[in-house]
């Protein structure tokens, strides 16, 4: 028995995937890929237990109508898309036409490509332009951090009854432990804690990859 989350090592996070279902080869070789072209932003990228989650959370949701914020090359849209449910739609909004030309490719062979929206420009934009009807059933932020609150705000003010916003690297790689946190690790600081205070929502912080913030409706 133990009463704190294990320290993943590389190791231990192997033997982690090859005994959960995703990531499959699409998603293997999507991994590949990015790392071959982007080595020096292959942390942009979720990891992968991240992805095999957000999948359960959409399904469990029963999710028919999402939202990301932050697409890159596209590895939590694939994840996002196989969630919802029979119909359902997944909005992603980005400013590289660059990064999701390797996104598109993939969310064809995935068959995906009838499933996914790309938005591309200014995500404040796009998100504050997002309809409120239908609501959002499932919203990832994973984008500029000093956008952070502004897609909160906006993404709650259009979330369902049952929804949820999933917030990643909220735990910044540690950094928010920071005794003089500066940048995006102030940001996140003020974000976190402008959450954990919202009376609006209920929170839950888990340590999967660089953190992730589950903020569903209170009560
Ligand atoms: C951390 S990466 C997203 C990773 C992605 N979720 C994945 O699983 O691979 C952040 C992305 O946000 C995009 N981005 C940053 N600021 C943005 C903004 N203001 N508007 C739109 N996209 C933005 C970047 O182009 C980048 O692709």
């Amino acid at each position: 028995m133990t009463t704190k989350t294990v320290g993943l090592s590389d190791e231990l996070q192997g033997y982690l995937l090859d005994h959960s279902s995703s990531p499959d080869a699409l998603l293997r070789d999507l991994i590949e890929e990015t790392r071959e072209h982007y080595a020096d932003r292959t942390n942009l990228q979720i990891a992968p237990e991240q992805g095999g989650l957000l999948t359960l959370l959409t399904r469990l949701a029963g999710a028919r109508t999402a939202v990301e914020v932050g697409t890159f090359t596209g590895y939590s849209a694939i994840c996002i898309a196989r969630g919802l449910a029979p119909g359902g739609r997944l909005t992603c909004c980005d400013n590289s036409e660059e990064y999701t030309a390797v996104a598109r490719r993939y969310w064809q062979r995935a068959g995906l490509d009838d499933v996914i929206d790309l938005r591309l420009g200014d995500a404040h934009e796009t998100v504050s332009r997002l309809p409120h009807d239908p609501p959002v059933d499932l919203a990832f932020v994973d984008a500029d951090k000093g956008g952070y609150h502004a897609y909160y705000e906006e993404l709650l003010a259009r979330l369902s009854p049952h929804g949820m916003i999933i917030v990643d690297n909220v735990l910044w790689s540690g950094r928010v432990l920071d005794s003089e946190p500066s940048g995006d690790t102030a940001t996140l600081v003020d974000f976190n804690a402008r959450v954990a205070a919202d009376e609006r929502v209920e929170v839950l912080m888990l340590p999967v990859g660089d953190g992730l913030s589950l903020i569903t409706r209170a009560g």
